[in-house]
């Protein structure tokens, strides 16, 4: 068989509902999925990591980057420029890796109108919203104004949700993954995107 390209999975979500924390868990039971850092000018949290958890841009570093069309998609979200750098996105890709974009709705929009059918969609919903609101708390990130404009867009992000491919519900972070795992396994045996025939078998 021909080697294949990897594919690109999309993981959105409103904020706090888990993206980052399934990412992680992902990436430890699947060794064959690139992770893609993204670009962003909003201020490192306590702990996080240039080149890790984002490359940390300036405003106008940020904007020359989308001048040079470096990025697969971008976007404003709560006052801050998020996006994919797209060379280490394709990169991945053609060596045969999956890759994994852990991003928001405006910016997975983009990348629906871009790619189509080729990226696999999975939105991450939570139990409901008052576990939202109290994982938002917990993991004390924000300002309160943060919090509330990031529930704010909240609604909206819903409302995108038939966009995607797949819903999965972050309660029980373990069930999450499996279940994000078992997408991944059956779009690896997908016919038309293994362009496999029967003459391979003969
Ligand atoms: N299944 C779960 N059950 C309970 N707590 C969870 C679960 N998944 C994630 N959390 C907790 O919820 C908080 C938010 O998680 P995380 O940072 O991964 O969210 P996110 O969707 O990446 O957020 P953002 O979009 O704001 O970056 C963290 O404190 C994390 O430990
Ligand atoms: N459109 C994009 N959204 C992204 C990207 N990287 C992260 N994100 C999303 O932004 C929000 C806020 O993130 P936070 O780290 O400040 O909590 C969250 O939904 C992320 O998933 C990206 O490259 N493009």
């Amino acid at each position: 068989m021909n080697k294949r390209e990897g594919v690109l999975y999309i993981l959105s979500g409103p904020s706090g509902v888990g993206k980052g924390t399934v990412c992680t868990q992902l990436r430890k039971q699947l060794l064959n999925l690139k992770y893609s850092v993204s670009a962003t000018t909003r201020a490192p949290r306590a702990g996080e990591t240039d080149g890790v958890n984002y490359f940390f841009k300036s405003k106008d570093k940020f904007e020359k980057m989308i001048q040079n069309n470096e990025f697969l998609e971008w976007a404003n979200y709560v006052g801050n420029y998020y996006g994919t750098p797209y060379s280490y996105v394709q990169e991945q890709l053609k060596e045969g890796h999956d890759v994994i974009l852990e991003i928001e709705v405006q910016g997975a929009m983009q990348v629906r109108e871009r790619i189509g059918k080729d990226g696999v969609f999975i939105f991450l919903v939570p139990p409901n919203v008052a576990e939202l609101k109290r994982r938002i708390l917990e993991r004390a990130s924000e300002t309160d104004e943060s919090m509330n404009q990031r529930l704010k867009v909240m609604e909206k992000e819903m409302k995108l949700i038939q966009h995607y491919d797949y819903c999965v519900v972050n309660d029980d972070l373990l069930y999450a993954c499996q279940q994000i795992e078992a997408i991944i396994t059956a779009e690896s045996c997908r016919v038309e995107r293994n362009k496999i025939k029967y003459e391979q078998w003969l």
